[in-house]
């Protein structure tokens, strides 16, 4: 289990860090890397911006001199950032985690979705046959791959663009393949589902063995509330992480985005985790959707209770969406882009 490689500092050492943990801020938020490092630059040499975790608005700002960090934290931290829009960045000082000390904590897997106690999660085992499975994996293999750092995507309907983690809703590049119309209408037969829509977002990913994906929530302003994801060819763990307050939280009226991040230590988050067989249909929805990361290990071998489990092959997921048009207005504004203050 890889965990956070910045952290927040133990108590009182906050000062000999040079480096800031800053939310509210990133290129989802139309801050890019750049704008960044040239905002923190006024408190001394900025050795580089990067991304904390996948949701493109935190970020970590590494300084030179940890005296440089300090002089940004006291000057920036709970205010609106003139150099930055007028946007209120939260921060709080982060260390670098030595690699010895990054533990190897693994949470009990369930095989049902029911057993994780997560409302609004579900999942539906042999949703297709292994013929229809076969017949996916040609389909896409027929089609065009474009190559992600560690692995292959495919976009159906609307692009998903990385940077932003949204979509662009007004170009649209066409209904979805035929090749899914069947789990597309076994998808709309489901019972007790709220909240149906027609889906027109489909993103298929492609992990080697091994590769999974970080901790994120799907941009709430992107896609509704319903987000299906179909497993094919291998096998995963999906770990969710509900994360709570931290007492660094600023506890004032402004902070909206502040729960959603790299915990400080695992006391502070809720972990749960179920194995997705290939074949299988996972459902977020309501608070599972909203409010709690997903994560994908990156494993080559899972431990499923006493069976240990090796990802020999591929996994390739279809993830079907509907892309939202409007804002969200979803019961969890701390996780939510669509109301989060500026
Ligand atoms: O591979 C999966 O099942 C999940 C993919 C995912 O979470 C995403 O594309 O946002
Ligand atoms: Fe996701």
């Amino acid at each position: 289990m890889v965990l956070p490689r910045f952290v927040r500092p133990k108590e009182g050492d906050s000062g000999s860090s040079p480096n800031l943990y800053v939310a509210n801020c990133g290129p989802a938020v139309g801050l890019s890397f750049d704008t960044i490092a040239s905002a923190f630059s006024s408190f001394g040499e900025v050795k580089g911006v990067h991304a904390a975790d996948e949701s493109g608005a935190r970020v970590i700002v590494s300084f030179l001199e940890p005296s440089s960090a300090h002089s940004a934290f006291n000057a920036l931290n709970g205010r609106p950032c003139t150099l930055l829009g007028g946007r209120t960045l939260h921060i709080r000082h982060s260390v670098l985690q030595p690699p010895a000390s990054r533990v190897d904590d693994s949470v009990p897997v369930s095989l049902n979705a029911p057993d994780l106690n997560i409302p609004g999660l579900y999942l539906f085992h042999d949703f297709i046959s292994a013929v229809d499975e076969e017949e996916l994996l040609q389909a896409v293999d027929a089609g065009t791959w474009k190559s992600l750092s560690k692995r292959r995507v495919q976009h159906y309907g609307y692009e998903f663009c990385y940077d932003t983690r949204n979509v662009d809703a007004k170009r649209h590049l066409g209904e979805l393949p035929s090749f899914v119309s069947f789990i597309l209408q076994r998808v709309s037969l489901l019972q007790d589902i709220p909240e149906k829509s027609d889906l027109d977002q489909l993103t298929v990913n492609e992990y080697p063995p091994g590769v999974g994906l970080s901790p994120h929530i799907d941009t709430h302003s992107a896609f509704e509330g319903l987000i299906f994801s179909l497993s094919l060819a291998g096998p995963c763990i999906m770990e969710f992480r509900r994360y709570t307050a931290g007492s660094w939280v600023p506890k004032t009226a402004s902070i909206t985005d502040m729960k959603d991040e790299n915990p400080c230590d695992c006391s502070e988050l809720s972990r749960k985790a179920i194995y997705l067989p290939p074949r299988s249909m996972l459902l977020l929805s309501g608070e599972a959707r909203y409010a709690w990361h997903h994560y994908i290990p990156h494993h080559k071998i899972d431990k499923v209770n006493e069976t240990t489990i090796r990802r020999g092959s591929r996994r390739v997921s279809f993830t079907f969406r509907k892309v939202r048009r409007g804002p969200c207005q979803c019961e969890f504004p701390q996780y939510c882009d669509s109301q989060s203050q500026r």
